[in-house]
């Protein structure tokens, strides 16, 4: 059974209504409810086998879900994509072999109902200078560029990018995500699978944590990192011996130590507690600094504390 929404269809880009997809004992995908609006750019973060392929894959009609429903601007996934309005680039599929890539290019704008010019497109996509190379010539990185500007052969209205960055150096990574923003500038839905967090950190307006199938966090990077609720701790401590650092060790609510010479790097669900326990031991530490979790780490203190949920759950 499914239920309706009550908010007019064009006001969403993508819509999970409890949607379960499982691969024998394997629930990839759990119970996911979720909106997607014009004009997000939404990265999707988890650990590996949290579900992120099976999810855009889910999206992108690919595979259906064993219970629930996906809609994508109101319709299902496959009249999306026959209306020509996502594009989507992967991390697996050959590309053709025995053509150039202005050729592979030009069949699929050939292929888009709302096609851009060729010549457009590998501008955008960063290859013109590639274009009269064969496909089975490219390097890791140009390959995925070319699947880039295969993705975006056409005026899709969502985008859909699994791992896209991978094998890319940094700066076609930069005009990569700067092409993406564009896109989201002009209202197009741009969701991304990534394991870059820094990437997700730099360019999503939203990002969802999924976790087993479930998702555990959706809102801001910095909703995120909050929501951790940890904080670092470090500063120098010009003496520090073994039985010094078993004390720093001691210290009250910490959740990790990292001790490298004279650097002392903590992480604290109590930071202002930890900062008074550590003058309480009459230390004079130098360069004492208190800042908020990276998202890198604020993800890693999220999907630890769900691990750990789970597990006593399951005992
Ligand atoms: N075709 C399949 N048959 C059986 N199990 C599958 C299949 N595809 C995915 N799975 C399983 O479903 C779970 C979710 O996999 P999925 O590829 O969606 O995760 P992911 O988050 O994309 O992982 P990664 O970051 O490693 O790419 C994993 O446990 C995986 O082993």
């Amino acid at each position: 059974m499914t239920t309706q929404t009550t908010a007019p269809p064009a006001t969403r880009a993508v819509s999970f209504d409890q949607v379960t997809k499982s691969y024998g004992d394997v629930r990839a995908v759990d119970t996911l409810t979720l909106d997607l609006h014009p004009g997000e750019t939404v990265a999707l973060l988890g650990p590996n086998g949290a579900g992120k392929s099976s999810t855009l894959d889910l999206l992108l009609g690919l595979r259906r879900p064993d219970s629930g429903t996906v809609r994508v601007f109101g319709t299902s996934p496959r009249e999306a994509i026959t209306a020509g309005r996502v594009g989507a680039m992967l991390q697996s599929g050959g590309l053709m072999d025995e053509v150039t890539v202005r050729e592979l290019v030009r069949l699929a704008c050939e292929l888009h109902p709302r096609p851009h010019r060729v010549n457009d497109v590998l501008a955008h996509a960063g290859i013109t200078q590639l274009a009269d190379r064969k496909v089975n010539k490219l390097s890791g990185g140009q390959e995925q560029r070319v699947r880039f500007a295969l993705a975006t052969a056409g005026a899709n209205d969502l985008i859909v990018l699994d791992e896209p960055t991978t094998g890319m150096d940094v700066s076609v990574r930069h005009a990569f995500w700067a092409t993406m923003r564009e896109q989201a500038d002009q209202g197009r839905t741009v969701l991304f699978a990534t394991h870059y967090l820094e990437e997700a950190d730099a360019i999503a307006d939203r990002v969802l944590v999924l976790h087993r199938g479930r998702l555990i966090a959706d809102g801001t990077a910095a909703e995120i990192k909050a929501k951790a609720g940890a904080r670092k701790v470090s500063f120098d401590l010009p003496e520090l011996d073994a039985a010094l650092a078993g004390r720093l060790r001691a210290l009250p609510f910490l959740t990790a130590v990292d001790i490298s010479g004279h650097t002392v790097r903590l992480q604290s669900t109590d930071a202002d507690a930890t900062v008074h326990a550590l003058y309480g031991l009459g230390l004079h530490p130098r360069n004492l600094e208190v800042t908020g979790l990276g998202l890198e780490q604020a993800f890693v203190a999220i999907t630890a504390a769900e691990e750990a949920r789970k597990e006593a759950g399951t005992c």
